[in-house]
């Protein structure tokens, strides 16, 4: 069929046109199918549908398209409709929870890098792989596809360290502090993080706030040179592009599911040619690992895939029933941070946790003794090298290292969320305080989140502040404090759960 042309400066992140529903129905294709453009023999484009942007006659072409076609432009194109990629059966297959081969595994990865899927079918997958899993072998594959698809980093030095949490713990800015200590003590780290996945400020979205976070692989390979460590985000380099066009199906879904958890972090490891990596890896309720048990375990896949891709895998089974610190979400994240590298100022639990697992990579690395990590992060911190080695940090990747934690701005609204009665905090749920501050703009609005004023276990009074929230919008801090007040992010000693009525009211 032949159309006319109309660009749609609109970026989807695929190859997409837009058809009339007339046309379409005359080429026989349905909303997700894919038409061939000719004289682009490779150039396959997902449908959409329109009753009236496009006219009947005319092709819509979105961005990416456009671009595509620039070289040899024309005003009119012809259109077939083409056959759906391999990758749409090979899901089918992992949806009917069969096991794939390596080229099936590599054809899948290819298709995703390429934008050859949308977003239904990436849901399908990733779906499919939260309930049926994958095999370690399968495993395997798709993490080295992911490598294999992107740029690799390759230093001279022979002892590169990584660090990576799995995420699922509220206020986890921990590497924000251990990427300094590490490298202020002379070794290399170039980390790569993703935004957030299942919570609400992942550690790229904090470090976006001191300093650039997109680079390429040379970049990052040419300021980890000059200062030792970068913390950057994996979704803005070359380096496994499977990932972050994963991890953009995986967030408004919430879910992160074990193989791909675990081919998303080793793929980011592996690419940047990582020798010694410690994982830490939040333990407990309201978290990705519900125990101690399914924590020993995703340790030794983690240990396990680490040693199929030849890298030293240490894991860290750390508490995670409760935030990390005392605030959840970019901004606020940042302030706490920083309080800790500027004056040794912070909650136990932010200190305790990164130091513990700095410390890991310290005896890693070999430049502190066996047992002896701990004590060498914690002087790293309070001597100031840390800070003056995060400033240094901050300076390549473009930011201002003279930036403190009163330079960092939080969102101008704020309410308070109050003890309903007098006792303890007997829990606080993760899951809850994510949501809540999600509602309240975070990650997206970098001055959203929450700031714990009491935590589990601490005694309340009546009328007592238990946290408060911040948010850059009137009507996000009204939908979230709401939200908060009706279902609560905690439980009080003596407090009414829910009200259960045997008769209707009178
Ligand atoms: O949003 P959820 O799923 O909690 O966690 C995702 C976060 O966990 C990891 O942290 P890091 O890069 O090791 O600091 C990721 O890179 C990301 O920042
Ligand atoms: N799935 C993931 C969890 C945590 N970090 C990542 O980079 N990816």
């Amino acid at each position: 069929m032949q159309l006319k042309v109309q660009p749609i400066d609109i970026k989807v992140g695929k190859y997409k046109v837009i058809l009339n529903t007339i046309d379409a129905k005359e080429l026989g294709v349905n909303e997700g199918d894919r038409v061939r453009i000719k004289n682009h023999e490779t150039l396959t484009a997902i449908v959409d549908f329109t009753e009236d942007m496009i006219s009947p006659g005319m092709i819509g072409l979105y961005h990416e398209v456009k671009e595509a076609m620039q070289r040899e432009w024309t005003e009119t194109i012809e259109v077939f409709p083409a056959e759906r990629p391999r990758s749409t059966y090979i899901i089918k297959k992992v949806m009917d929870g069969n096991k794939l081969t390596q080229e099936e595994v590599e054809i899948l990865v290819k298709d995703i890098v390429e934008e050859n899927l949308s977003e239904i079918e990436l849901a399908a997958f990733l779906t499919s792989t939260y309930i049926n899993d994958m095999t370690d072998d399968e495993t395997e594959w798709l993490t080295r596809s992911m490598i294999d698809t992107g740029d690799k980093l390759e230093f001279d030095s022979q002892i590169i360290m990584d660090k990576h949490s799995i995420g699922g713990v509220p206020g986890n800015k921990i590497s924000l502090l251990i990427v300094p200590i590490v490298a202020a003590n002379g070794l290399i780290i170039p980390k790569t993080s993703s935004r957030a996945i299942t919570g609400a400020g992942g550690t790229a979205d904090l470090m976006e706030i001191l300093a650039p976070v997109e680079f390429d692989a040379d970049e990052i390979k040419k300021m980890t040179e000059e200062v030792g460590g970068v913390l950057v985000w994996g979704g803005a380099t070359n380096i496994a592009p499977a990932d972050d066009k994963l991890i953009k199906v995986e967030y408004p879904l919430s879910i992160d599911p074990h193989c791909q958890m675990l081919a998303s972090i080793m793929a980011k490891k592996g690419a940047i040619g990582a020798t010694h990596v410690v994982m830490d890896i939040p333990t407990g309720p309201g978290t990705k690992i519900k125990n101690v048990q399914e924590g020993r375990k995703l340790a030794r896949d983690l240990i396990n895939l680490g040693d199929r891709l030849g890298m030293d895998v240490d894991c860290a089974l750390t508490y995670g029933a409760s935030p990390v610190g005392r605030t959840i979400g970019p901004a606020l994240e940042v302030i706490e941070a920083l309080k800790v590298l500027e004056n040794f100022d912070g909650p136990n639990s932010l200190i305790e946790k990164s130091a513990s697992l700095a410390g890991m990579l310290l005896e890693m690395g070999g430049v502190a003794m066996k047992n002896q990590g701990y004590d060498l992060a914690i002087e790293t911190l309070k001597n100031g090298k840390a800070l003056e080695k995060f400033k240094q940090i901050i300076e390549v990747q473009g930011g201002n290292p003279n930036v403190t934690h009163k330079d960092i701005s939080v969102g101008e609204f704020n309410k308070d969320i109050i003890a309903p009665t007098n006792g303890y905090i007997l829990e606080l749920d993760n899951k809850r305080l994510v949501q809540i501050a999600r509602l309240a703009g975070a990650p997206n609005d970098k001055g959203a989140g929450l700031v714990l004023h009491k935590k589990q276990g601490e005694p309340i009074k009546e009328g007592e502040k238990i946290l408060t929230i911040y948010a850059e919008k009137e009507a996000k801090m009204d939908t979230a404090f709401q939200s908060a007040n009706t279902r609560p992010p905690f439980i009080a000693e003596g407090m009414l759960l829910e009200r259960i009525q045997s008769f209707k009211e009178i």
